[in-house]
């Protein structure tokens, strides 16, 4: 059974969800005469079968795994392969990997002759619920995450399930920190999903996990198609990435972004319920339903003032005010502008080992 969500905008694609969807592809690339295909090492066999089925001139460029891949560095090495190949407006780039490798293959995309056609082929529960979704692309700097990069929707975006079959549980784990973000932010039922059946939520045969797939999914395709560039709704997507961004990059980009938005959504409810906005339960049941998916729901009390100057780079900042995503209610998500550090601090409390 195949699966299309549609993303509406100014070039309204479809994320198409299922098994064996390598097929899909050449209907997404007409008119190229090239096709280069980025991938990391260990997707490498993935990659060959995607530049098979597309019947064009394709270039494999393997790039280092997860965030080391997510470099300026890495984007100018693939721009100097596109240019070798002789890659003109019509030709495409297909990202075959999870959140980071597409992430990356979409800029390279956006800014190769100031914009190309791009295909995520998403290969991580991370990547097909959120970052193939929506067309963010960017890169990592040492000043923070995803900081140079440009909003680029893909052509289209293939999740096929298959490819869950070989990522490790804990990344399995760490893509259901974005499910449940969903849950919280807008719909509910994800929640319940995960809370009846935690097991099967974890299990890349079962339909729990599908389901909670086309859900996320289908949560952020209805954001996206109407602020592509976050001048507005699109920020509850956010929810939790304030400090986990911070996090990321006090890690040197080494902890997995999941388990960083993890932490972040349990400060960020804290955040919610000491400003009155968010009752106690739903704060509760950020930390509760997290650890039920072993998510990391602390972190180092000793961070703190590296984590609060870290998170003053936030996109969300307007000026010197920092902005966060916050709850004034299951599935009502608001925004906590100028918060006093006092009140940062004590939310930290909630995390803080
Ligand atoms: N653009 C967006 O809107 C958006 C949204 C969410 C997340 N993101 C970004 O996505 C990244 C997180 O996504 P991720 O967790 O997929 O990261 P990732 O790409 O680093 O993948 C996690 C790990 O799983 C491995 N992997 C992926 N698919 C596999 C498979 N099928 N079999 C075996 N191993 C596999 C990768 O090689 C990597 O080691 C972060 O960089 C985050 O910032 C972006
Ligand atoms: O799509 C969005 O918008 C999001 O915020 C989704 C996030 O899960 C994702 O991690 C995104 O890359 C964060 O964006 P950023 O603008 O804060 O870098
Ligand atoms: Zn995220």
């Amino acid at each position: 059974m195949v699966t299309r969500i549609p993303v509406q905008g100014d070039r309204p694609y479809d994320v198409i969800v299922g098994r064996e969807l390598n097929g899909e592809l050449p209907g997404l690339i007409d008119g190229a005469a090239r096709v280069a295909v980025i991938h990391p090492p260990t997707l490498r066999e993935r990659a060959e079968a995607v530049a098979a089925v597309t019947g064009r001139q394709t270039v494999l460029i393997e790039v280092p795994d997860a965030e080391a891949g997510k470099t300026v560095e890495v984007a100018a090495r693939c721009w100097d392969e596109l240019g070798a190949a002789g890659f003109t407006r019509t030709d495409v780039v297909v990202g075959v990997g999870g959140g980071a490798t597409t992430d990356l293959a979409g800029y390279v995309a956006a800014a190769w002759l100031r914009g190309v056609r791009w295909i995520p082929v998403s290969t991580s529960v991370a990547g097909m619920v959120d970052a193939a979704v929506g067309g963010k692309t960017a890169v990592n700097i040492a000043a923070g995450k995803n900081l140079v990069g440009a909003f680029h929707p893909p052509a289209g975006v293939l999740c096929d399930l298959d490819a869950l079959d070989t990522l490790p549980r804990e990344d399995i784990a760490a893509g259901l920190a974005e499910v449940v973000k969903g849950g919280f932010i807008a719909d509910p039922r994800i929640l319940e999903l995960v809370e009846e059946h935690p097991a099967a939520a974890l299990d890349p045969h079962s339909d729990v996990l599908r389901e909670l797939i086309e859900r996320k999914i289908r949560v952020k395709a209805d954001v996206v198609g109407v602020d592509l560039k976050e001048s507005g709704l699109r920020e509850i997507l956010n929810y939790g990435h304030t400090l986990g961004h911070a996090i990321e990059r006090r890690e040197k980009y080494s902890w997995k972004h999941g388990h960083a938005v993890a932490v972040g959504m349990v400060f960020a409810a804290e955040l919610g319920r000491l400003s009155g906005r968010l009752d106690d339960a739903t704060a509760a049941r950020h930390k509760k339903i997290l650890e039920t998916l072993d998510l990391p729901t602390t972190y180092a009390e000793s961070a703190w003032t590296e984590l609060a100057a870290g998170m003053r780079v936030d996109k969300k900042t307007r000026a010197a005010t920092l902005r966060f995503v916050v709850l004034d209610g299951l599935a009502r998500p608001g925004i906590l502008a100028g918060p006093a550090d006092d009140l940062l601090r004590e939310a930290y409390k909630a995390v803080a080992r």
